[in-house]
């Protein structure tokens, strides 16, 4: 079945999105990592971007908050794009956990493999994946600029919350030397872990974060800039990775009631991507038991209800002009 769809429909279900869930509490910021405790708990916003790079935008969608996770999948992208599909399924895995974003146990069921580069340790597997091999600087302009083309505009590094998160970040030091003793990391430890901490402090806006991820609906091609970011083949395999671990312990859950591809960040950021139709951010720092932001999912939920889509029906969805 085809059903036609007009920017008027989606710009107002973005806007009842943002009116129906703007007054939602619960879930507290990430205190684990100091500077995302202090965030502004009361930010919200939703920005929704399509193919033609059209943008729909509401509420706090300027403020630069820090991408933290959401970053796994533009690195993912980069690596990709430089070894190719099978070699990131050799070397890292594209399984769900089932486990936390930080679990060690993971690491040790899925026998020494990171499992899928959207958990820490296939995240910092991947950034040593990065190339060029050896030289820190080089690989963080990879990163850097990956990042920018998937963006559309450069994001800005958060000083205070890279110190922040590199003093603190214990858990993802041990995580590295465990993928080290199993030969999973494969350039110098203690270089890729700074590469995944400083990708995580990145500061970006809900804006740029809905352009990367039409990018990825929009098969590699950047709808604000028109630059190929990366090969069309790729985004079924970004897309399943997202699918299969975007919301950690929860992705299931999340997949089974949207059926949203999305991805979500402990600076509160979610990320969905609508193969083909549109990419959209939801930002909103206080989140659940699984760091993923309270209120961005409630309004993705809303959105994907209102405009009846879902990524596993057998509807086919046409954007019209009205
Ligand atoms: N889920 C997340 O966003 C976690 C990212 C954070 N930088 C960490 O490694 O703990």
């Amino acid at each position: 079945m085809i059903t036609r769809l007009t920017f008027d429909q989606i710009s107002t279900a973005v806007h009842d999105a943002y009116e129906a869930c703007k007054d939602i509490k619960g879930g507290q910021n990430a205190h684990y990592i100091p500077y995302l405790a202090n965030v502004n708990s009361d930010l919200f916003g939703i920005s929704l971007c399509l193919p033609d790079g059209r943008l729909i935008s509401v509420g706090d969608t300027d403020y630069r908050f820090g991408i933290e996770s959401v970053s796994k999948v533009h690195t993912a992208i980069l690596a990709l794009e430089q070894h190719g599909a099978q070699a990131i399924l050799d070397n890292i895995g594209a399984d769900a956990t089932g486990l936390p974003f930080n679990s060690i146990f993971a690491i040790l069921l899925e026998n020494d493999r990171p499992s899928t580069p959207l958990v820490n340790a296939g995240a910092i597997a991947a950034c040593s994946l990065v190339k060029p091999h050896g030289d820190a600087d080089g690989k963080w302009k990879a990163i850097f600029d990956n990042m920018t083309a998937l963006l559309g505009s450069e994001p800005v590094l958060i000083d205070e919350l890279y110190h922040s998160e590199s003093a603190t970040n214990f858990d993802n030091r041990s995580i590295t030397w465990l993928l080290q003793e199993y030969g999973r990391i494969y350039d110098d430890p203690k270089m890729s872990l700074d590469l995944y901490t400083r990708q995580c402090s990145l500061g970006v806006t809900a804006e740029q974060l809905a352009i990367s991820a039409a990018t990825i609906a929009d098969d590699g091609a950047n709808p604000i800039t028109k630059r190929r970011v990366f090969g069309a083949e790729l985004t079924p395999k970004v897309v399943a990775l997202m699918s299969a671990v975007g919301f950690y312990e929860h992705s299931g859950d999340w997949l089974y009631a949207t059926g949203l591809p999305a991805k979500t960040g402990v600076g509160g950021a979610v990320i969905g991507v609508m193969p083909g139709l549109f990419g959209v951010c939801a930002f909103a720092p206080p989140l659940d038991d699984a760091g993923n932001s309270v209120k961005a999912q409630a309004a993705l939920k809303h959105l994907m209800k209102s405009l009846n889509l879902n990524v596993f029906s057998n509807t086919h969805f046409d954007l019209v002009e009205a």
